[in-house]
């Protein structure tokens, strides 16, 4: 399939631009829609009048792509699903990761940390997904602990409950794919802004591949060498299907 892509130094400099003096954007706001585009994926990939179940797991890591995690966990439970979030190590340093914690609580999402035990809710019989919100566009291979074992975990799950990953399948290189050894195989990716040069790894037939965070004009678009995305209507992803 044929996208272009972003390596992660030039996605990093996008995110800086989009959040500099002269555009304004904040992160919160980013971050929003980063987890409202990945709540509507779950939602396009499994609609209630097809499955019985409705937990959905969220795996929250220590970056911003753990807040797109959060946010997604919140939006989740408005679309009708029972989220449960596992956020082992807390971003400490923006005042709003504890803010959306904190909505977390008043939405009833319980969040389980280290001592609780998450694997229960790695289960087939009750999950619907697991949404892969660890690690994206900053992650450098190898992964630390305790996350070496999450993916672990995950790696043993995939084929009974399918994965949906956040912007990069966690433990991939962002720009060169799955190089290190078991790497996990999300069944739907949802790429932010544009897809990184890990993207054009998957495999259409392991792998649906929506691009979401629908927040920039054509021009601006264009400027870091892209066009702008076919989405329809007021949608927040658009599925790229092979050709
Ligand atoms: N414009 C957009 O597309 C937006 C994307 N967003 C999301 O933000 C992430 C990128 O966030 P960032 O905080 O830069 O990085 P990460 O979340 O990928 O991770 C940083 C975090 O991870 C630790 N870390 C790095 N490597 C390892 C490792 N090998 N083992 C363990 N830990 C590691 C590092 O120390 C940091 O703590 C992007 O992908 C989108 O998902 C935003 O929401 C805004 C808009
Ligand atoms: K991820």
């Amino acid at each position: 399939m044929s996208f272009k892509t972003l390596v992660s130094k030039q996605a990093a400099l996008l995110d800086k631009d989009l959040m500099g003096p002269e555009i304004g954007f904040t992160l919160e706001q980013l971050m929003e829609l980063a987890g409202l585009s990945v709540a509507q994926a779950v939602l396009k990939e499994f609609p209630r009048s097809q499955r019985t179940k409705s937990q959905v797991l969220v795996l929250a890591g220590p970056g911003n792509n753990g807040g797109d995690g959060l946010v997604c966990a919140r939006l989740l439970k408005l679309f009708g699903f029972k989220p449960v979030v596992y956020y082992p190590k807390h971003n400490t340093k923006a005042p709003f990761f504890s803010k959306l914690v904190k909505q977390l609580k008043f939405f009833k999402v319980p969040v389980l940390n280290t001592d609780d035990d998450w694997l229960r809710y790695l289960n087939p019989n009750d999950t619907v997904c697991v949404v892969d919100a660890l690690f994206g566009f900053s992650f450098k291979p190898p992964v630390r602990e305790p996350f070496g074992g999450v993916l672990n975990q995950l790696r043993q799950a995939q084929d009974q409950i399918p994965i949906v990953s956040v912007d990069v399948p966690t433990g991939w290189d962002v720009d060169e794919g799955p190089v290190e050894p078991n790497c996990i195989v999300p069944k739907v990716l949802v790429s932010l802004t544009v897809p990184k040069p890990c993207a054009l790894k998957i495999d259409p037939l392991e792998t649906q591949h929506y691009v979401g965070g629908r927040f920039i004009p054509a021009e601006f678009a264009n400027k870091y060498g892209f066009e702008p995305f076919a989405y329809e209507n007021a949608d927040q992803v658009v599925k790229l299907v092979p050709e």
